[in-house]
């Protein structure tokens, strides 16, 4: 990147642009507004490594899945957080060379939603990249409903389909039925309004919601990402080509951590992190009979009372 730039390529964009890039051994100085974009489970390194470089009035932008704010925040403090949320697509292919596969939903909020001076300044930075960029004072309900889709990204990667196949799969709407439910379900008790972006629909998968509500989402973000140059999630990036853990256990097995809190039962969330575990670990390949596994307890769990 230093020597070439960074290249961003695809469908939206083709540019490069001139950066300054350094391993965190190399940082030098101290800055005001941070961007974190590490994966979840590297959270708390990197934030650790970046505080002394951190102005006193700085504060760290959290560009990831998960909860990561809450990580964060405990580190060096709520007022030193801002929440972020991310739904477009990118997939690194080489060094310094970025694929930008698909425009998506952006939005960024203090965690206390107050709009300040500084969320407003970072909204506008964020506009140049995506001029829909939403400024919200709902930040939790954005994080959260991204963890309800973030959950059915972790099923598709569970096989090598891309994630819209997955999603068009008419025979494992249980799978995405039932993961949706127990995460909405959860953010709920929790005191959290999740919000919807994309296809996703947080109200089809509430308590109550219809059958057909929710499969009319599910088809939704089935056509949503039938259009992306990234065709399949992270996650399963992380398992066939990078060949590295997911964040699995950062991102989704503290959803079912959270709910025990509440009283939420979750068993599709706890089959789901067995399986990405199977898979990390050379237990099982990603295949449509390991969704099918997935299939097995999520059609016991939605299945009507008798
Ligand atoms: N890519 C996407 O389309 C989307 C990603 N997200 C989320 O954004 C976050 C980032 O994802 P993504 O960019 O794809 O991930 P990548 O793995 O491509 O990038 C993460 C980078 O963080 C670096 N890193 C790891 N630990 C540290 C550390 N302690 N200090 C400094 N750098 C570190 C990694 O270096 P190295 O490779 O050397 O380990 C890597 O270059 C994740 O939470 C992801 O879920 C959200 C929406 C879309
Ligand atoms: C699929 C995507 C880009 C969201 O649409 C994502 O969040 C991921 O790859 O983890």
């Amino acid at each position: 990147m230093n020597r070439d730039g960074l290249s961003i390529e695809g469908p939206v964009e083709a540019f490069v642009q001139p950066v300054r890039a350094a391993t965190p051994d190399a940082v030098e100085g101290r800055f005001t507004r941070v961007i974190l974009a590490v994966k979840a489970h590297h959270t708390l390194d990197a934030v650790r490594a970046l505080a002394p470089h951190l102005a006193d009035d700085g504060y760290v932008v959290s560009a990831q899945n998960g909860l990561n704010e809450l990580v964060i925040a405990e580190e060096i403090g709520d007022a030193r957080t801002i929440g972020c949320f991310v739904n477009f697509g990118a997939d690194w292919l080489a060094p310094g060379r970025i694929l930008f596969g698909n425009r998506a939903h952006v939005a960024v909020g203090e965690l206390d939603g107050r709009e300040t001076e500084r969320v407003r300044e970072i909204h506008r930075l964020l506009s140049i990249f995506e001029p829909k960029a939403v400024l919200t004072d709902n930040i939790w309900g954005y994080l959260w409903g991204k963890l309800g889709y973030g959950a059915m990204l972790f099923a598709t990667a569970l096989t090598p389909a891309s994630m819209s196949d997955n999603f068009a799969s008419a025979r494992h709407f249980p799978v995405f039925h039932a993961l949706g439910r127990e995460v909405m379900a959860t953010a709920r008790a929790r005191g959290v309004s999740p919000l919807g972006f994309n296809g996703f629909d947080p109200e089809a998968f509430a308590p109550g919601a219809s059958e057909e509500a929710a499969r009319a989402s599910v088809a939704a973000m089935a056509e949503f990402n039938r259009h992306t140059a990234k065709t399949h999630s992270g996650v399963w990036r992380d398992l066939a080509v990078r060949k590295r853990k997911t964040e699995v256990d950062a991102q989704i097995a503290v959803i079912a951590e959270l709910a025990h809190a509440a009283g939420i039962e979750t068993p599709a969330i706890a089959r789901l992190v067995d399986l990405v575990h199977d898979i990390e670990d050379g237990r099982r390949p990603q295949s449509f009979d390991t969704l099918d596994l997935l299939l097995d307890t999520c059609a016991s769990t939605t299945r009507p009372a008798a």
